[in-house]
Protein backbone atom coordinates (compact mmCIF):
# COMPACT_ATOMS: atom_id res chain seq x y z
CA UNK A 1 0.00 0.00 0.00
CA UNK A 2 2.88 2.37 0.69
CA UNK A 3 4.10 1.43 -2.59
CA UNK A 4 1.20 3.55 -4.39
CA UNK A 5 2.26 6.56 -2.58
CA UNK A 6 5.43 6.58 -5.14
CA UNK A 7 5.15 8.75 -7.81
CA UNK A 8 8.24 6.42 -9.67
CA UNK A 9 11.01 3.87 -8.82
CA UNK A 10 13.09 5.43 -7.10
CA UNK A 11 16.54 2.88 -7.48
CA UNK A 12 16.94 2.31 -10.83
CA UNK A 13 19.70 0.70 -11.21
CA UNK A 14 21.05 -2.56 -10.27
CA UNK A 15 22.53 -3.63 -7.32
CA UNK A 16 25.35 -5.74 -6.86
CA UNK A 17 25.36 -7.40 -3.69
CA UNK A 18 27.85 -9.44 -4.13
CA UNK A 19 30.93 -7.01 -4.95
CA UNK A 20 32.94 -6.14 -1.71
CA UNK A 21 32.76 -2.88 -0.08
CA UNK A 22 35.03 -0.23 -0.89
CA UNK A 23 37.37 0.46 1.38
CA UNK A 24 36.64 3.52 3.50
CA UNK A 25 39.79 5.57 2.02
CA UNK A 26 38.95 5.19 -1.18
CA UNK A 27 35.15 5.84 -0.63
CA UNK A 28 36.15 9.13 1.25
CA UNK A 29 38.64 10.52 -1.14
CA UNK A 30 35.82 9.65 -3.68
CA UNK A 31 32.58 11.35 -1.88
CA UNK A 32 35.48 14.64 -1.51
CA UNK A 33 36.20 15.18 -4.28
CA UNK A 34 32.87 14.81 -5.60
CA UNK A 35 31.80 17.58 -3.34
CA UNK A 36 34.65 20.01 -4.03
CA UNK A 37 33.42 19.72 -7.44
CA UNK A 38 29.58 20.21 -6.56
CA UNK A 39 28.75 16.51 -8.02
CA UNK A 40 26.49 13.98 -6.43
CA UNK A 41 28.07 12.07 -3.54
CA UNK A 42 28.36 8.66 -3.88
CA UNK A 43 26.41 7.34 -1.08
CA UNK A 44 26.28 2.98 -1.47
CA UNK A 45 28.85 0.64 -3.07
CA UNK A 46 27.73 1.15 -6.18
CA UNK A 47 30.04 4.30 -6.46
CA UNK A 48 29.25 8.00 -8.62
CA UNK A 49 27.89 7.14 -11.70
CA UNK A 50 24.81 5.07 -10.19
CA UNK A 51 24.14 8.37 -8.44
CA UNK A 52 24.19 10.31 -11.54
CA UNK A 53 22.24 8.03 -14.06
CA UNK A 54 19.69 7.26 -11.40
CA UNK A 55 16.06 9.58 -12.40
CA UNK A 56 15.68 12.43 -10.67
CA UNK A 57 11.62 11.32 -9.26
CA UNK A 58 9.43 12.57 -6.16
CA UNK A 59 9.37 10.06 -3.73
CA UNK A 60 6.44 10.52 -0.93
CA UNK A 61 7.23 7.28 0.90
CA UNK A 62 10.53 8.95 2.40
CA UNK A 63 10.09 11.10 5.45
CA UNK A 64 11.53 14.34 4.48
CA UNK A 65 13.30 15.29 7.46
CA UNK A 66 15.43 11.96 7.60
CA UNK A 67 16.26 12.14 4.03
CA UNK A 68 17.68 15.44 4.64
CA UNK A 69 19.44 14.82 7.67
CA UNK A 70 20.86 12.07 6.55
CA UNK A 71 22.28 13.45 3.26
CA UNK A 72 23.13 16.67 5.80
CA UNK A 73 25.60 14.46 7.95
CA UNK A 74 27.01 13.26 5.33
CA UNK A 75 27.98 16.88 3.85
CA UNK A 76 29.04 17.42 6.89
CA UNK A 77 31.29 14.84 7.85
CA UNK A 78 33.02 15.31 4.46
CA UNK A 79 33.58 19.32 5.22
CA UNK A 80 31.07 20.64 2.80
CA UNK A 81 28.57 22.00 5.35
CA UNK A 82 28.20 23.25 8.67
CA UNK A 83 26.30 21.36 11.80
CA UNK A 84 24.05 24.11 12.44
CA UNK A 85 21.82 25.55 9.87
CA UNK A 86 22.56 29.49 11.35
CA UNK A 87 26.29 29.10 10.41
CA UNK A 88 25.29 29.13 6.68
CA UNK A 89 23.61 32.59 7.60
CA UNK A 90 20.07 31.31 7.39
CA UNK A 91 20.65 29.60 3.97
CA UNK A 92 19.77 26.09 5.55
CA UNK A 93 16.03 26.98 4.09
CA UNK A 94 13.88 23.69 3.14
CA UNK A 95 14.76 24.45 -1.01
CA UNK A 96 18.46 24.16 -0.40
CA UNK A 97 18.12 21.42 1.78
CA UNK A 98 15.72 19.69 -0.59
CA UNK A 99 18.19 20.16 -3.32
CA UNK A 100 21.16 18.20 -1.84
CA UNK A 101 18.98 15.10 -1.63
CA UNK A 102 17.89 15.24 -5.17
CA UNK A 103 21.68 15.95 -6.28
CA UNK A 104 22.96 13.58 -3.87
CA UNK A 105 20.32 10.68 -3.45
CA UNK A 106 18.19 11.07 -6.86
CA UNK A 107 15.02 11.89 -5.85
CA UNK A 108 13.50 14.46 -3.80
CA UNK A 109 10.56 14.00 -0.84
CA UNK A 110 7.76 16.26 0.10
CA UNK A 111 8.96 19.59 0.69
CA UNK A 112 9.82 20.19 4.12
CA UNK A 113 7.36 21.67 6.58
CA UNK A 114 8.73 24.03 9.89
CA UNK A 115 8.30 20.90 11.95
CA UNK A 116 10.78 19.04 9.51
CA UNK A 117 12.96 21.98 9.61
CA UNK A 118 12.84 21.43 13.44
CA UNK A 119 13.19 17.67 13.37
CA UNK A 120 16.20 17.89 10.98
CA UNK A 121 17.77 20.59 13.29
CA UNK A 122 17.53 18.38 16.08
CA UNK A 123 18.17 14.75 14.60
CA UNK A 124 21.30 16.50 13.12
CA UNK A 125 22.64 18.49 15.67
CA UNK A 126 21.70 15.28 18.13
CA UNK A 127 23.52 12.77 15.65
CA UNK A 128 26.57 14.38 15.69
CA UNK A 129 27.29 15.45 19.51
CA UNK A 130 26.11 11.85 19.71
CA UNK A 131 28.62 10.36 17.21
CA UNK A 132 30.81 8.43 19.53
CA UNK A 133 28.27 6.91 21.65
CA UNK A 134 25.65 6.14 19.07
CA UNK A 135 29.27 4.06 17.25
CA UNK A 136 30.06 2.67 20.42
CA UNK A 137 26.20 0.76 20.22
CA UNK A 138 25.99 0.49 16.27
CA UNK A 139 29.48 -1.63 16.66
CA UNK A 140 28.00 -3.70 19.57
CA UNK A 141 25.03 -4.78 17.57
CA UNK A 142 26.57 -5.43 14.41
CA UNK A 143 27.19 -9.26 13.35
CA UNK A 144 30.27 -8.11 11.44
CA UNK A 145 32.40 -6.08 13.41
CA UNK A 146 34.81 -5.24 10.76
CA UNK A 147 32.22 -4.38 8.52
CA UNK A 148 31.63 -1.15 10.79
CA UNK A 149 34.48 0.30 9.42
CA UNK A 150 33.64 -0.09 5.95
CA UNK A 151 30.36 0.82 6.22
CA UNK A 152 28.48 2.85 3.26
CA UNK A 153 28.73 6.20 4.51
CA UNK A 154 25.20 6.97 3.87
CA UNK A 155 24.27 3.36 5.54
CA UNK A 156 26.08 5.09 8.41
CA UNK A 157 24.22 8.08 8.73
CA UNK A 158 20.75 5.96 8.49
CA UNK A 159 21.91 4.02 11.44
CA UNK A 160 22.95 7.14 13.44
CA UNK A 161 19.48 8.96 12.62
CA UNK A 162 17.90 5.77 13.49
CA UNK A 163 19.51 4.86 17.01
CA UNK A 164 19.56 8.72 17.86
CA UNK A 165 15.94 8.90 17.48
CA UNK A 166 14.91 5.12 19.76
CA UNK A 167 18.00 6.23 22.40
CA UNK A 168 17.53 9.45 23.07
CA UNK A 169 14.69 11.37 21.24
CA UNK A 170 12.44 8.26 22.89
CA UNK A 171 10.46 8.22 19.23
CA UNK A 172 8.21 5.63 18.79
CA UNK A 173 10.04 2.76 17.63
CA UNK A 174 7.80 1.14 15.28
CA UNK A 175 8.05 4.14 13.28
CA UNK A 176 11.60 4.77 13.38
CA UNK A 177 12.40 1.26 12.40
CA UNK A 178 9.80 1.43 9.78
CA UNK A 179 10.92 4.94 8.00
CA UNK A 180 14.87 4.28 8.37
CA UNK A 181 14.47 1.05 6.38
CA UNK A 182 12.07 2.94 3.87
CA UNK A 183 14.82 5.12 3.26
CA UNK A 184 17.92 2.73 3.14
CA UNK A 185 16.18 0.63 0.86
CA UNK A 186 14.70 3.31 -1.14
CA UNK A 187 17.96 5.66 -1.78
CA UNK A 188 20.92 2.59 -1.23
CA UNK A 189 19.08 -1.11 -1.91
CA UNK A 190 16.46 -3.67 -0.51
CA UNK A 191 19.84 -5.56 1.55
CA UNK A 192 20.75 -2.21 2.95
CA UNK A 193 16.88 -1.72 4.37
CA UNK A 194 17.11 -5.47 5.80
CA UNK A 195 20.67 -4.72 7.59
CA UNK A 196 19.08 -1.43 9.10
CA UNK A 197 15.73 -3.31 10.11
CA UNK A 198 18.01 -6.17 11.59
CA UNK A 199 19.73 -3.98 13.60
CA UNK A 200 17.35 -1.25 14.98
CA UNK A 201 14.76 -4.00 15.65
CA UNK A 202 18.34 -5.92 17.93
CA UNK A 203 18.43 -2.02 20.05
CA UNK A 204 14.63 -1.95 20.53
CA UNK A 205 14.76 -5.34 22.21
CA UNK A 206 17.52 -4.14 24.37
CA UNK A 207 16.35 -1.15 25.33
CA UNK A 208 13.27 -2.70 26.19
CA UNK A 209 14.96 -5.06 28.19
CA UNK A 210 17.22 -2.53 29.59
CA UNK A 211 20.52 -4.49 28.58
CA UNK A 212 21.78 -1.65 26.39
CA UNK A 213 25.75 -2.04 26.15
CA UNK A 214 26.44 0.82 28.29
CA UNK A 215 30.04 1.15 29.26
CA UNK A 216 31.35 1.11 32.66
CA UNK A 217 33.34 3.71 34.49
CA UNK A 218 36.02 1.56 36.03
CA UNK A 219 39.66 1.01 36.32
CA UNK A 220 42.56 3.49 35.88
CA UNK A 221 42.67 6.66 35.01
CA UNK A 222 42.84 6.39 30.96
CA UNK A 223 39.90 3.52 31.00
CA UNK A 224 37.75 5.66 33.04
CA UNK A 225 38.62 8.23 30.58
CA UNK A 226 37.48 6.05 27.76
CA UNK A 227 34.79 4.95 29.38
CA UNK A 228 33.47 8.43 30.03
CA UNK A 229 34.40 9.58 26.44
CA UNK A 230 31.75 7.19 25.41
CA UNK A 231 29.54 7.22 27.58
CA UNK A 232 29.04 11.65 26.62
CA UNK A 233 30.32 11.55 23.29
CA UNK A 234 33.71 13.56 23.51
CA UNK A 235 37.13 12.79 21.98
CA UNK A 236 39.06 10.86 24.74
CA UNK A 237 42.31 13.76 24.89
CA UNK A 238 39.40 16.35 25.67
CA UNK A 239 38.10 14.21 28.68
CA UNK A 240 40.94 13.55 30.20
CA UNK A 241 42.46 17.27 29.48
CA UNK A 242 39.30 18.75 31.68
CA UNK A 243 39.63 15.82 34.86
CA UNK A 244 43.11 16.99 34.79
CA UNK A 245 41.89 21.00 35.49
CA UNK A 246 38.56 20.80 36.70
CA UNK A 247 37.49 16.96 38.04
CA UNK A 248 35.58 14.07 37.19
CA UNK A 249 31.95 15.98 38.30
CA UNK A 250 32.89 19.12 36.47
CA UNK A 251 33.83 17.22 33.72
CA UNK A 252 30.85 15.09 33.70
CA UNK A 253 28.89 18.57 34.19
CA UNK A 254 30.78 19.88 31.20
CA UNK A 255 29.81 17.65 28.70
CA UNK A 256 26.10 17.09 29.99
CA UNK A 257 25.92 20.84 28.93
CA UNK A 258 27.58 20.12 25.69
CA UNK A 259 25.41 17.74 24.97
CA UNK A 260 22.37 19.95 25.80
CA UNK A 261 20.07 21.85 23.25
CA UNK A 262 21.79 25.24 23.42
CA UNK A 263 19.98 28.33 23.63
CA UNK A 264 21.09 31.53 21.88
CA UNK A 265 20.92 35.26 22.47
CA UNK A 266 20.06 38.05 20.69
CA UNK A 267 21.49 41.85 20.67
CA UNK A 268 19.02 44.49 19.70
CA UNK A 269 20.58 46.66 17.22
CA UNK A 270 20.84 49.82 18.81
CA UNK A 271 22.94 50.93 15.54
CA UNK A 272 19.64 51.05 13.87
CA UNK A 273 17.95 52.39 16.42
CA UNK A 274 16.30 49.28 17.66
CA UNK A 275 15.96 49.04 21.80
CA UNK A 276 15.35 45.41 23.66
CA UNK A 277 11.71 46.47 24.38
CA UNK A 278 11.28 46.32 20.56
CA UNK A 279 13.08 43.58 20.31
CA UNK A 280 10.99 42.05 22.80
CA UNK A 281 7.68 43.31 21.18
CA UNK A 282 8.67 41.66 17.96
CA UNK A 283 9.58 38.27 19.96
CA UNK A 284 5.77 38.60 21.49
CA UNK A 285 4.24 38.86 18.09
CA UNK A 286 6.30 35.78 16.27
CA UNK A 287 4.92 34.06 19.70
CA UNK A 288 9.12 32.92 20.34
CA UNK A 289 9.43 32.56 24.19
CA UNK A 290 12.14 34.55 26.47
CA UNK A 291 14.17 35.51 28.74
CA UNK A 292 15.72 39.13 29.36
CA UNK A 293 19.99 38.68 30.16
CA UNK A 294 20.20 39.40 33.79
CA UNK A 295 23.89 40.68 32.73
CA UNK A 296 23.46 42.63 29.26
CA UNK A 297 21.13 45.51 28.54
CA UNK A 298 20.29 44.95 24.69
CA UNK A 299 20.85 41.04 25.24
CA UNK A 300 17.53 38.27 25.30
CA UNK A 301 17.75 34.52 25.64
CA UNK A 302 16.06 32.41 23.38
CA UNK A 303 15.67 28.26 23.99
CA UNK A 304 13.62 27.79 20.97
CA UNK A 305 12.49 30.03 18.11
CA UNK A 306 15.67 30.63 16.16
CA UNK A 307 14.24 29.53 12.95
CA UNK A 308 10.78 31.83 13.38
CA UNK A 309 13.45 35.15 14.17
CA UNK A 310 15.57 33.80 11.07
CA UNK A 311 12.50 32.83 8.66
CA UNK A 312 11.14 36.58 9.80
CA UNK A 313 13.58 38.37 8.71
CA UNK A 314 15.24 39.99 11.98
CA UNK A 315 18.46 39.37 11.38
CA UNK A 316 18.70 40.04 7.17
CA UNK A 317 17.08 43.53 8.31
CA UNK A 318 19.62 44.12 11.00
CA UNK A 319 16.84 44.25 13.62
CA UNK A 320 19.03 42.14 16.16
CA UNK A 321 22.10 40.08 15.67
CA UNK A 322 22.65 36.66 17.16
CA UNK A 323 25.46 37.15 20.17
CA UNK A 324 26.00 35.25 22.91
CA UNK A 325 26.17 37.32 26.25
CA UNK A 326 29.58 35.78 27.12
CA UNK A 327 30.75 37.58 24.02
CA UNK A 328 28.75 40.51 24.65
CA UNK A 329 30.40 40.94 27.66
CA UNK A 330 34.28 41.07 26.12
CA UNK A 331 32.90 44.54 24.12
CA UNK A 332 32.05 45.32 27.77
CA UNK A 333 35.12 44.58 28.70
CA UNK A 334 36.85 46.78 25.68
CA UNK A 335 34.17 49.41 26.86
CA UNK A 336 34.45 51.68 23.44
CA UNK A 337 33.41 55.00 23.92
CA UNK A 338 32.27 57.79 21.25
CA UNK A 339 35.40 59.55 19.28
CA UNK A 340 37.86 56.49 20.38
CA UNK A 341 40.35 54.60 17.41
CA UNK A 342 39.80 51.11 18.13
CA UNK A 343 41.70 48.00 16.32
CA UNK A 344 39.66 44.73 16.29
CA UNK A 345 42.28 42.56 15.26
CA UNK A 346 40.77 39.24 14.44
CA UNK A 347 37.13 40.83 13.52
CA UNK A 348 35.55 38.73 10.92
CA UNK A 349 32.58 37.93 10.71
CA UNK A 350 31.86 40.57 12.73
CA UNK A 351 30.04 39.98 15.81
CA UNK A 352 32.20 42.23 18.62
CA UNK A 353 32.82 44.42 15.74
CA UNK A 354 29.19 45.59 15.02
CA UNK A 355 28.44 45.56 18.57
CA UNK A 356 31.66 47.82 19.31
CA UNK A 357 30.60 49.96 16.09
CA UNK A 358 27.32 50.13 17.88
CA UNK A 359 28.31 51.94 20.95
CA UNK A 360 30.43 54.85 18.94
CA UNK A 361 27.34 56.92 18.21
CA UNK A 362 28.94 57.51 14.99
CA UNK A 363 31.90 58.56 16.07
CA UNK A 364 34.87 57.58 16.19
CA UNK A 365 36.14 54.20 13.98
CA UNK A 366 36.62 50.53 14.50
CA UNK A 367 38.98 49.08 12.05
CA UNK A 368 38.48 45.58 11.16
CA UNK A 369 41.19 43.58 9.76
CA UNK A 370 41.17 39.80 9.19
CA UNK A 371 42.84 37.50 6.81
CA UNK A 372 39.89 35.89 5.47
CA UNK A 373 38.72 38.10 2.82
CA UNK A 374 35.23 35.95 2.39
CA UNK A 375 34.45 36.90 6.48
CA UNK A 376 35.60 40.00 6.09
CA UNK A 377 32.94 40.28 3.11
CA UNK A 378 30.30 39.17 5.15
CA UNK A 379 31.86 41.60 8.09
CA UNK A 380 31.26 44.65 5.72
CA UNK A 381 27.93 43.35 4.09
CA UNK A 382 26.34 43.06 7.99
CA UNK A 383 27.47 46.22 8.62
CA UNK A 384 25.88 47.86 5.91
CA UNK A 385 22.06 46.07 7.52
CA UNK A 386 23.11 47.25 10.81
CA UNK A 387 23.89 50.51 9.64
CA UNK A 388 27.01 50.94 11.30
CA UNK A 389 29.15 50.73 8.33
CA UNK A 390 30.15 54.29 8.66
CA UNK A 391 32.34 53.89 11.71
CA UNK A 392 34.20 51.06 10.34
CA UNK A 393 36.78 50.56 8.10
CA UNK A 394 37.76 46.73 6.75
CA UNK A 395 41.65 45.61 5.99
CA UNK A 396 42.40 42.41 4.66
CA UNK A 397 45.88 41.42 6.10
CA UNK A 398 47.30 39.32 8.00
CA UNK A 399 47.72 40.99 11.27
CA UNK A 400 51.48 40.37 11.81
CA UNK A 401 52.49 41.46 8.42
CA UNK A 402 49.88 44.69 9.28
CA UNK A 403 51.21 45.58 12.63
CA UNK A 404 54.95 45.45 11.21
CA UNK A 405 54.16 47.88 8.56
CA UNK A 406 51.67 50.34 10.34
CA UNK A 407 52.96 53.14 12.52
CA UNK A 408 49.45 54.32 13.95
CA UNK A 409 48.76 53.65 17.13
CA UNK A 410 44.74 53.11 18.94
CA UNK A 411 43.05 53.94 21.49
CA UNK A 412 42.07 50.35 22.29
CA UNK A 413 42.98 47.06 20.76
CA UNK A 414 40.52 43.86 20.62
CA UNK A 415 42.72 40.12 20.05
CA UNK A 416 39.48 37.88 19.47
CA UNK A 417 42.38 35.29 18.82
CA UNK A 418 41.93 32.05 17.01
CA UNK A 419 41.38 29.61 19.77
CA UNK A 420 40.09 25.89 20.29
CA UNK A 421 36.27 26.72 20.74
CA UNK A 422 36.07 24.59 23.93
CA UNK A 423 33.90 27.07 25.64
CA UNK A 424 31.37 26.84 22.43
CA UNK A 425 30.88 22.83 22.38
CA UNK A 426 27.34 23.44 22.74
CA UNK A 427 26.60 25.72 19.71
CA UNK A 428 28.74 23.94 17.37
CA UNK A 429 27.87 20.40 17.78
CA UNK A 430 30.66 18.39 15.03
CA UNK A 431 33.53 21.29 16.93
CA UNK A 432 34.49 18.57 19.28
CA UNK A 433 35.67 16.15 16.28
CA UNK A 434 37.35 18.28 14.58
CA UNK A 435 40.06 19.60 16.80
CA UNK A 436 43.03 17.32 18.19
CA UNK A 437 45.04 18.09 20.72
CA UNK A 438 48.06 19.07 18.07
CA UNK A 439 45.78 21.73 16.92
CA UNK A 440 45.66 23.21 20.44
CA UNK A 441 49.95 23.29 20.37
CA UNK A 442 49.85 25.11 17.02
CA UNK A 443 47.05 27.21 17.82
CA UNK A 444 49.48 28.70 21.71
CA UNK A 445 51.99 29.73 19.10
CA UNK A 446 49.72 31.40 16.81
CA UNK A 447 48.55 33.41 19.82
CA UNK A 448 51.59 34.40 21.04
CA UNK A 449 52.42 35.95 17.66
CA UNK A 450 49.09 37.59 17.22
CA UNK A 451 49.06 39.01 20.55
CA UNK A 452 53.11 40.62 20.11
CA UNK A 453 51.75 41.74 17.24
CA UNK A 454 48.19 43.19 18.51
CA UNK A 455 50.63 44.96 21.42
CA UNK A 456 52.24 46.79 18.69
CA UNK A 457 48.97 48.42 17.84
CA UNK A 458 48.24 50.50 21.09
CA UNK A 459 49.11 53.47 22.05
CA UNK A 460 50.53 54.83 25.29
CA UNK A 461 47.92 54.25 28.15
CA UNK A 462 45.69 52.57 25.80
CA UNK A 463 44.09 49.46 26.23
CA UNK A 464 44.65 46.11 25.09
CA UNK A 465 41.87 43.21 25.48
CA UNK A 466 42.99 39.88 24.64
CA UNK A 467 40.01 37.18 24.44
CA UNK A 468 38.96 33.78 23.20
CA UNK A 469 36.04 31.74 23.22
CA UNK A 470 37.83 28.77 24.87
CA UNK A 471 38.18 27.49 28.44
CA UNK A 472 41.55 25.89 28.28
CA UNK A 473 43.95 27.68 30.58
CA UNK A 474 46.61 27.39 28.60
CA UNK A 475 45.04 29.62 25.67
CA UNK A 476 43.77 31.80 28.10
CA UNK A 477 45.88 32.48 31.92
CA UNK A 478 49.05 31.05 30.48
CA UNK A 479 49.11 32.97 27.25
CA UNK A 480 48.96 36.44 29.48
CA UNK A 481 51.10 35.65 31.68
CA UNK A 482 53.93 34.73 28.87
CA UNK A 483 52.57 37.89 27.48
CA UNK A 484 53.25 39.70 30.04
CA UNK A 485 57.45 38.54 30.72
CA UNK A 486 57.87 39.69 27.18
CA UNK A 487 56.24 42.57 27.55
CA UNK A 488 56.71 44.60 30.63
CA UNK A 489 55.32 47.59 29.35
CA UNK A 490 51.69 45.90 29.88
CA UNK A 491 49.71 45.39 33.16
CA UNK A 492 46.49 43.78 34.36
CA UNK A 493 43.39 46.34 34.57
CA UNK A 494 40.95 44.06 36.16
CA UNK A 495 37.69 44.12 34.89
CA UNK A 496 35.69 44.90 37.89
CA UNK A 497 34.06 47.87 36.48
CA UNK A 498 32.93 45.97 33.45
CA UNK A 499 31.25 42.92 34.03
CA UNK A 500 29.17 41.54 37.29
CA UNK A 501 31.29 39.97 40.22
CA UNK A 502 30.51 36.44 39.15
CA UNK A 503 32.22 36.69 35.77
CA UNK A 504 35.58 38.06 37.40
CA UNK A 505 38.62 35.35 38.29
CA UNK A 506 41.16 36.02 41.18
CA UNK A 507 43.57 37.69 38.93
CA UNK A 508 40.89 40.48 37.80
CA UNK A 509 40.47 38.53 34.25
CA UNK A 510 36.84 38.04 32.69
CA UNK A 511 35.98 34.64 32.71
CA UNK A 512 32.35 32.82 31.39
CA UNK A 513 32.01 29.27 32.57
CA UNK A 514 29.57 27.20 31.14
CA UNK A 515 28.63 25.27 34.37
CA UNK A 516 28.89 28.30 36.45
CA UNK A 517 26.94 30.68 34.09
CA UNK A 518 24.74 28.60 31.46
CA UNK A 519 26.75 30.75 28.52
CA UNK A 520 29.31 29.76 26.11
CA UNK A 521 32.71 30.14 27.80
CA UNK A 522 34.62 32.74 26.77
CA UNK A 523 37.82 34.17 28.47
CA UNK A 524 39.25 38.18 28.33
CA UNK A 525 42.34 39.82 29.71
CA UNK A 526 42.44 43.85 30.02
CA UNK A 527 45.83 45.22 29.29
CA UNK A 528 47.12 48.35 29.81
CA UNK A 529 50.28 49.53 28.38
CA UNK A 530 52.35 52.39 30.31
CA UNK A 531 52.16 55.77 29.18
C1 LIG B 1 37.58 33.84 16.69
S1 LIG B 1 37.45 34.37 15.07
C2 LIG B 1 36.97 36.03 15.26
C3 LIG B 1 35.51 36.22 15.57
C4 LIG B 1 35.10 37.68 15.54
N1 LIG B 1 35.90 38.51 16.38
C5 LIG B 1 33.65 37.85 15.91
O1 LIG B 1 33.34 38.27 17.03
O2 LIG B 1 32.80 37.58 15.06
C6 LIG B 1 39.12 34.52 14.61
C7 LIG B 1 39.39 35.21 13.29
O3 LIG B 1 40.80 35.37 13.18
C8 LIG B 1 41.12 35.40 11.81
N2 LIG B 1 42.57 35.20 11.69
C9 LIG B 1 43.28 34.05 11.84
N3 LIG B 1 44.58 34.29 11.68
C10 LIG B 1 44.72 35.62 11.43
C11 LIG B 1 45.84 36.46 11.16
N4 LIG B 1 47.09 35.98 11.12
N5 LIG B 1 45.61 37.77 10.92
C12 LIG B 1 44.36 38.27 10.93
N6 LIG B 1 43.26 37.51 11.17
C13 LIG B 1 43.44 36.20 11.42
C14 LIG B 1 40.26 34.28 11.24
O4 LIG B 1 40.07 34.49 9.87
C15 LIG B 1 38.96 34.47 12.05
O5 LIG B 1 38.03 35.22 11.32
Amino acid sequence: MAHALSLAVTVSVRTQEGSPFPSPSKSLKHAKRSLRQNKPVPTSRRGRDSAIHRPQKLNLEVSPHRAVSAVRLMRIELGGAFADLLNERGKGSGDNEMGYVERTLGFRTRDLDDRDLRLVTDVVGGTIRWRRFLDHLILSLCNDKNGFSRMEPLLLQILRIGFYEIIKLNMPAYAVVDENVRLAKVALRPGAGNMVNGILRKLVLLKDNNSLPIPKVEGDDRLQARALATLYSHPVWMVRRWTKYLGQEDTIRLMEWNNSEPSFSLRANSGRGVTRADLVKQLDLLEVPYELSLTMDDFVRIKTGLQVVIQAGMLKEGKCAVQDESAGMVVSVLDPQPGESIIDCCAAPGGKTLFMASQLCGQGVVSAIDINKGRLRILRETAKLHKVNDVIATIHADLRDFAESNPHKSDKVLLDTPCSGLGVLSKRADLRWNKTLEDLEELKTLQDELLDAASSLVKPGGVLVYCTCSIDPEENEDRVATFLLRHPEFRVDPVNKYVPESFITERGFYNSNPIKHYLDGAFAARLVRAL
